[in-house]
C-alpha cells in the first residue's frame, strides 16, 4: 500500500479567544490534489500554517512518508519538500521579483542563488507554468496579481513534494486559472502532493480529487468534489442552504460622480496610463467595470480616491457637481466618497491596530458618526460602531479590541466592506469586494451593495470576477490598456462579449459614458 505523503493526525490549535482547530485529522497522497475547505474563520490557513512551520499546534501529530517530523520553521518545512503560497503575500515591495525569490530560497549546494543567476531560471519556470514574470521588475509597483505569480513561481522554483495553495487564484485572470491548473494537474501527475485552499467551488471541482471539509475548526465532513455539485459542495461547508442575492433594478437618479477625459500618466514606471477616461454614475445605480488587474486599476482607484489627486491637464472629476479632482482623498471622504481599496492589509487596514482603530482610520472624517467631536475622539462611539459592523456582517474575531491581523482573510475583508458601507457614503467604490470571502459571507456582501444602490448611493465595482460583476451591475464597461470602454445596459451585454472586450478589442472612441 502507498504510504501517505502527508497524515495530521488529531491537530488542535487554541488562541484566547478561539479554537481555530479542534482534533483534525487530514490524509494527502503522493500526487493527490486535495481541497481544505470551509467558511471565513474555519480554520484552514491556521492548519496549513501548522504543516508549513509557522503555527505551533497545541496538540496532535504529523506525519511526513510515514514517520513523526517535528516542524519547527518554515525552514524545517522546506527542508522536507513542503511549499507554501501565502494568502497575504510576504514580499519586499523594494526589492525586485529575483531578489525577493533570492530570499527565500534555501541554499542548495550547487546552485548560485544570486538574482543574476536567477533571472533565467525565474524566466523558464514562469513561462513554463504559463504564469509570465519579469525578474528585474520591483514588487512595489506590481498589481496583487502579478505579486500572487511571484509566489506561485517562487514555491515551484524549490521543487516542493507537498505544495499547499492558500487562494492561489484569487487574483487570477481566467486564462491564467486555467494554465495554473494544466501545471498543476503536470506537477500531480509528477507526484506532488498538492493541498488547495479557495472558496471558488467549481475550481475545487475541476480540479481536486478529495475535500475535506472544516466547520468552526473540526472536520465536518470528506468529499469527492468530482462527484459534487458547487451548490451542494458550498452546503457541505456551510452546513445550511446557500443563501441567494436579490437585485431589482431601480430608476436611476442624477449623475453624481462624474470622470471626464481623465488623461493620467502612472506614477509608477511599469504601471498603465489611463487614456481619456469619461464615466457617469448616477445615485441608484451599481456601474461595474471589469478587467484585469494591470490595465490601469490601479491609477484609476487613486484617480477617483484621492490618493493621488489631479493635476493639471489631467482631466476632471465632479462630485455632485462640483470639481473634486484637487482634492485629497479625506476630502473627498467628507463629501460623501467611500472606498474599498484591493489591498485589506495596508491599504484597507493597518495590521496591528485594533479593529476599533481601524473603524476610526476612516470613521473620523464623515461628520455624522459622532466618533470624533470638537477634536476629541469618542472612544465609546468608536467601539460601538465597530461591534454593528462586527455584527452586522458577521465578523468573526474576539470582539472589537482584536487586531486586524488577527483575523483570517475572509473576516477581515467582511469587516472592511462593512465598515465603510456602514458609514453611509453617497458614492461608494469598491475594488474587488469579495476577494477571499467564502460563498456565504459573499452573497451577504453583495446583497449589501445591491442595498445601498436601492437606497440611492452610487455605486462603482471594480472586479476581476465577471460572474460577480453580472450579478451586481445595471451597466457595465471593461478598463484594458488603461481605456474604458463604453459603460452599456446589462441585459444589452453578455460574459463573452465582456470577455472580449477585456483583451482590448472595442471601440472607445467617443465613449463619453454619460446615459441618455
Ligand atoms: N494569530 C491569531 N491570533 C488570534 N486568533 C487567530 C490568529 N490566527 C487565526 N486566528 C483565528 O482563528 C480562526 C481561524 O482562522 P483561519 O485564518 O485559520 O481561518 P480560515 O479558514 O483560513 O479563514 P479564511 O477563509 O477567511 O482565510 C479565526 O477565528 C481567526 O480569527
Amino acid at each position: 500500500m502507498t504510504e501517505p505523503r502527508l497524515q495530521m493526525l488529531g491537530i488542535s490549535k487554541i488562541y484566547p479567544s478561539v479554537v481555530a482547530n479542534a482534533d483534525v485529522n487530514l490524509t494527502v497522497m503522493p500526487g493527490e490534489i486535495h481541497a481544505v475547505l470551509g467558511e471565513n474563520g474555519a480554520g484552514k490557513s491556521t492548519l496549513m500554517k501548522i504543516i508549513y512551520g509557522v503555527v505551533k499546534p497545541d496538540d496532535g501529530q504529523i506525519m511526513w512518508e510515514g514517520r513523526q517530523v517535528h516542524i519547527n520553521s518554515p525552514h524545517d518545512a522546506r527542508k522536507l519538500g513542503i511549499g507554501m503560497v501565502f494568502q497575504h503575500f510576504a514580499l519586499f515591495e523594494t526589492l525586485t521579483v529575483a531578489e525577493n525569490i533570492a530570499l527565500a530560497l534555501d541554499d542548495t549546494p550547487g546552485h548560485d542563488r544570486s538574482p543574476a543567476a536567477l533571472a533565467p531560471r525565474i524566466r523558464a519556470v514562469s513561462e513554463q507554468y504559463g504564469l509570465p514574470l519579469d525578474p528585474a521588475r520591483l514588487v512595489h509597483s506590481m498589481s496583487v496579481g502579478e505579486r500572487q505569480r511571484v509566489e506561485i513561481v517562487r514555491c515551484l522554483l524549490q521543487s516542493p513534494k507537498l505544495l499547499i495553495m492558500d487562494e492561489p487564484t484569487s487574483v487570477l485572470t481566467p486564462d491564467a486559472v486555467l494554465k495554473l491548473f494544466e501545471s498543476l494537474r503536470r506537477l500531480a501527475a509528477e507526484g506532488v502532493s498538492i493541498v488547495y485552499i479557495s472558496h471558488k467551488l467549481d475550481e475545487i471541482q475541476t480540479l481536486c480529487d478529495k475535500a475535506t471539509v472544516l466547520r468552526g475548526g473540526r472536520v465536518s465532513g470528506t468529499a469527492l468534489p468530482k462527484q459534487e455539485s458547487a451548490r451542494s459542495l458550498a452546503e457541505l461547508m456551510i452546513g445550511r442552504e446557500l443563501p441567494v442575492c436579490v437585485s431589482v433594478p431601480q430608476q436611476p437618479g442624477n449623475v453624481v460622480l462624474h470622470l471626464d477625459a481623465l488623461d493620467i500618466e502612472s506614477d509608477d514606471p511599469f504601471g498603465t496610463r489611463l487614456k481619456e477616461i469619461s464615466l457617469a454614475l448616477r445615485a441608484g445605480e451599481i456601474v461595474g467595470i471589469a478587467g484585469i488587474s494591470g490595465n490601469g486599476q490601479q491609477e484609476l482607484l487613486k484617480a477617483i480616491s484621492g490618493e493621488r489627486p489631479l493635476g493639471r491637464r489631467q482631466g476632471t472629476i465632479q462630485m455632485f457637481g462640483q470639481d473634486v479632482g484637487a482634492l485629497d482623498a479625506a476630502q473627498r471622504r467628507q463629501r460623501g466618497m467611500g472606498f474599498v481599496p484591493e489591498e485589506r492589509l495596508g491599504r484597507g487596514a493597518v495590521p496591528d491596530l485594533s479593529l476599533a482603530d481601524n473603524t476610526l482610520l476612516t470613521g473620523y472624517v464623515p461628520p455624522a458618526t459622532g466618533m470624533v467631536q470638537r477634536g476629541i475622539v469618542k472612544r465609546g462611539a468608536v467601539a460601538a460602531f465597530a461591534r454593528d459592523v462586527i455584527e452586522r456582517f458577521k465578523v468573526k474575531c474576539g470582539g472589537e479590541r482584536s487586531a486586524a491581523a488577527s483575523l483570517s482573510g475572509g473576516n477581515l475583508q467582511k469587516f472592511i466592506v462593512g465598515r465603510e458601507i456602514m458609514l453611509s457614503p453617497k458614492v461608494m467604490i469598491f475594488a474587488q469586494p469579495t476577494w477571499g470571502v467564502d460563498i456565504g459571507a459573499a452573497m451577504l456582501i453583495r446583497q449589501a451593495i445591491i442595498d445601498m444602490r436601492n437606497a440611492g448611493v452610487a455605486v462603482l465595482v471594480l472586479s476581476e470576477e465577471i460572474e460577480e460583476l453580472f450579478m451586481l451591475s445595471d451597466r457595465i464597461a471593461v478598463l484594458a490598456d488603461g481605456r474604458l470602454s463604453r459603460a452599456v445596459p446589462v441585459a444589452d451585454t453578455s460574459i463573452n462579449e465582456v470577455g472580449v472586450w477585456m483583451s482590448g478589442d472595442f471601440n472607445y472612441q467617443g465613449a463619453q459614458n454619460v446615459p441618455a
